[in-house]
């Protein structure tokens, strides 16, 4: 594609150099440059783009998109804002691959990877083709791909949205993460459908204040433009939980038709008669096409909460109840998500991937409903992010727990002890015995630890860290996984 066909986006844009050079693709890492690349030069919170400019050039970048004229030999785009203008770029580049298929989006602080888990499978189930992206791993036809962030740059999100459109997908469900929406990661996106699961403490490091994060999350609501389309397919909406607050801003900002769900308040979708055990749920559902009784593996009241999400997102796509009853029959366990760990033991080893004061509540809340024996917990805080939250898990731990192991999450690059120490006031604050946790900076040991003292009916909650299979520990990735680690200790208590 020539360069003036890309300045031609973006009307206030200025082009300095040989519109008719060939771009052959979109880059913002001077690392990945191939030969014939776009190089778009953001300025981030860490280091400028622009500095890495003339780097690219030599690469073979054959242009840049610069917010200042730089002094370099090749075509330059001058905009206001690269990110804002690579979101565009990106878009017609790819040739606007989220008009050709839905989208289904999901935000939220917890219950994203799970929600757009469920809803794929829900559609999947019902012959649909599907893609998926977000924290865990991204879905283009019937290829799986590890992923290191929830929600990409829109450059890789436009070209993996071709890539499902080559596939000829129907339906993609993403996680929009709040830093996506603030970065302008998504914009340009046409969401058929967005979910609101909840808005609890996280990420105050980059928002600063919850009312920040609040509106950072109302972007996806406030952008969705109309829903008063003839054709059924171009309508959208916004499947918002009616039983969190924050639901009322954004049903305020959309212009899309608002679908609710819930179990305490009115609502379109809602739960009643719930029944959890540590093998999966029961609920009764009223919706507004129909009512059915839902039985799944997937355990715990916001695993509830996740399921109506989806139901309503499938609802609107005209699956019919009795299907998405059928297919929740037989959705397993989500990855690292309150994730069995089998051997021969006669306590209960889980993984959950709750890394916020409130995911960590609704785990251990869980867990108490059904747990005969103690509840012991192995849990910690990744550095490097709001630390704010580190004493308030420290409490929630304390409530619901009978011994706790305070360890290393991922570190990064804050000194892993003092991480640990973080979260001590909010076991004093507690009143929390003494004698009641320790602090075992060595994940591996704590996890050990908690195994080998383990009793019958005693569970173990082992959180944080769900699927990852490493430990970021300064800048390093180790090789780790809770999962098998819980499986080597319960090896060496002969319980394998
Ligand atoms: C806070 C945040 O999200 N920052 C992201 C952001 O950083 P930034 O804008 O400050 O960019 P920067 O690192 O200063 O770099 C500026 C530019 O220089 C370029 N560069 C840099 C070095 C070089 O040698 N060559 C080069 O070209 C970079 O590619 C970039 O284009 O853009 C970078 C490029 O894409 C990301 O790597 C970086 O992610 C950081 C590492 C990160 O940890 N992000 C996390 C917090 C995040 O995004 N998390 C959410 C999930 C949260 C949740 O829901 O739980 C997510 O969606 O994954
Ligand atoms: N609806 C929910 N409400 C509260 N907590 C939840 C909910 N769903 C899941 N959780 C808890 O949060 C953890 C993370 O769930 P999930 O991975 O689905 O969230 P996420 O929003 O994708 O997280 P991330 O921001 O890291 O992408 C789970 O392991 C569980 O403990
Ligand atoms: N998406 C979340 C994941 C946190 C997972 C936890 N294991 C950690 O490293 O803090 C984040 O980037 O804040
Ligand atoms: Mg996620």
């Amino acid at each position: 594609m020539q360069l003036k066909e890309l300045a031609q986006t973006l009307v206030v844009s200025r082009l300095i150099g040989d519109g008719s050079t060939n771009i052959t693709g979109l880059q913002i890492d001077s690392r990945q440059i191939q030969q014939g690349d776009l190089f778009i030069c953001i300025t981030g919170q860490v280091s400028d783009g622009h500095d890495y400019a003339a780097t690219a050039v030599q690469k073979g970048a054959v242009a840049l998109v610069v917010e200042r004229i730089l002094d370099l030999n090749v075509p330059q785009l001058l905009v206001e804002n690269a990110r804002d203008a690579m979101a565009a770029l990106a878009c017609h580049y790819y040739g606007y691959p989220t008009t050709d298929m839905k989208v289904i989006g999901v935000t939220g602080t917890n219950g994203k990877t799970t929600t757009t888990n469920i809803i794929e499978h829900i559609l999947r189930y019902n012959h649909k083709q599907t893609g998926l992206m977000g924290t865990i791993q991204m879905k283009i036809g019937n290829e799986y791909t590890v992923m290191e962030r929830t929600t990409m740059e829109s450059v890789q999100l436009q070209h993996a949205f071709s890539q499902m459109r080559d596939v000829h997908t129907d339906y993609c469900m993403m996680e929009v993460s709040s830093h996506a929406l603030d970065m302008n990661r998504v914009k340009g996106i046409r969401f058929r459908t967005a979910v609101f699961t909840n808005l609890t403490q996280d990420h105050l490091d980059y928002h600063v204040t919850m009312d920040n994060y609040h509106q950072a999350k109302n972007l996806l609501f406030s952008r969705m433009d109309n829903t008063y389309y003839a054709d059924e397919n171009k309508r959208q909406y916004a499947v918002l939980n009616a039983d969190d607050p924050a639901y009322k801003l954004f049903k305020k900002s959309t212009a899309a038709q608002v679908i609710t769900y819930g179990i305490d308040n009115e609502c379109d979708v809602r739960a009643s008669k719930i029944s959890i055990t540590s093998q999966g749920t029961e609920f009764t559902v009223t919706t507004f096409a129909g009512e059915a009784h839902i039985q799944m593996k997937l355990v715990g009241k916001f695993n509830v909460y996740n399921t109506l999400g989806a139901i309503a997102a499938a609802l609107l796509e005209g699956i019919e109840l009795s299907e998405i009853k059928n297919s929740l029959k037989e959705i397993n366990v989500i990855e690292g998500r309150m994730e069995v760990v089998d051997g021969k033991q006669d306590f209960l080893v889980l993984v959950d991937y709750a890394h916020t004061p409130d995911g960590l509540r609704n785990a251990l809340s869980t867990i108490s409903e059904f747990a005969e024996g103690r509840i012991i917990t192995v849990f910690g805080n990744g550095g490097d992010r709001d630390r704010t939250k580190r004493p308030i898990m420290g409490m929630v731990a304390a409530e619901y727990s009978d011994y706790i192991y305070v360890t290393s999450d991922n570190p990064r690059t804050e000194d892993p002890s003092a991480i640990l120490q973080d979260i001590v006031p909010g076991l004093v604050e507690a009143g929390y015995e003494t004698d009641k946790y320790e602090l075992i900076v060595d994940r591996q040991v704590a996890i050990n630890k908690a195994i080998a003292e383990a009793g019958p009916k005693d569970v173990i909650l082992i959180a944080g860290k769900g699927h990852e299979t490493y430990q970021i520990i300064g800048k390093v990735k180790h090789d780790f996984d809770d999962r098998l680690i819980a499986k080597s200790a319960l090896e060496a208590r002969g319980l394998l």
